[in-house]
């Protein structure tokens, strides 16, 4: 299972991440959010990271030309998209070279019909609890509702994130887990991550998901 460590935003925190080899880094283009990075790391900075890292872009309801855009400036190889982004903008953000994740904010219920236009048009789904502040909440939804996904796609499992999923990763044993996401449960304060809790979570994560089928 991979790892995606989600809402970087200081350059030296970064750094320090990135010696944990995570498979993804997320940073987030959208200016309400305390993780916005727009103002506290550099193209330059970002486009220097190690290749082996997918480096992604974080946008909610952004135009394509100003995600595309970005995207380039900073060299990311892949886009989240936590808006209301369509199946059409999903397909231009991929035939412009970028892996697309695109998000679904789960309730207390889940209209599972609404991604299949998105299954074309997408690399991953990411499934984020409902908050109005579209991400980064330290929330969980019921990973019950999980079981009704029919796996076609795979995902990244989001939202509260953190070392107690461990105890439960055979509630989600059927589910097509890609990699998962972690952010605010990790953080001393918004975008600085703990990186010593991380590397230990990322161990911890290798032994228990040993033989996990994805
Ligand atoms: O983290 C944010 O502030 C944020 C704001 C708006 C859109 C997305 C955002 N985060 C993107 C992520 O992928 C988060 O990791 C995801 O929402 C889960 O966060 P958390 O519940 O804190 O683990």
């Amino acid at each position: 299972m991979k790892l995606k460590v989600c809402g970087m935003k200081y350059p030296d925190n970064v750094s320090a991440a990135t010696a944990l080899a995570p498979d993804y880094m997320g940073f987030i283009f959208y200016k309400p959010s305390k993780r916005y990075c727009g103002e506290t790391l550099t193209p330059a900075f970002v486009k220097g990271l190690p290749a082996s890292i997918i480096t992604t872009g974080v946008f909610v309801n952004e135009s394509l030309e100003k995600v595309l855009r970005i995207c380039a400036s900073y060299g990311f190889k892949a886009v989240q998209l936590h808006g209301h982004e369509t199946p059409d903008f999903c397909l231009s953000c991929k035939e412009a070279g970028l892996e697309v994740i695109k998000v679904f904010h789960v309730g207390e219920e889940m209209d599972w019909s609404i991604l299949e236009p998105y299954k074309k048009a997408t690399d991953y789904f990411l499934f984020d609890t409902k908050t109005p502040e579209y991400g980064g909440s330290g929330n969980r939804f019921n990973w019950e509702l999980l079981k009704q996904y029919d796996n076609e796609i795979p995902l990244f499992l989001s939202g509260g994130v953190d070392e107690t999923i461990l105890e439960e990763l055979d509630i989600l044993k059927n589910v097509n887990i890609y990699a998962l996401d972690i952010n605010s449960r990790f953080e001393s304060e918004p975008g600085l991550k703990d990186v010593a809790r991380i590397k230990k979570f990322k161990s911890a994560l290798i032994s228990a998901s040993d033989g996990y089928h994805s």
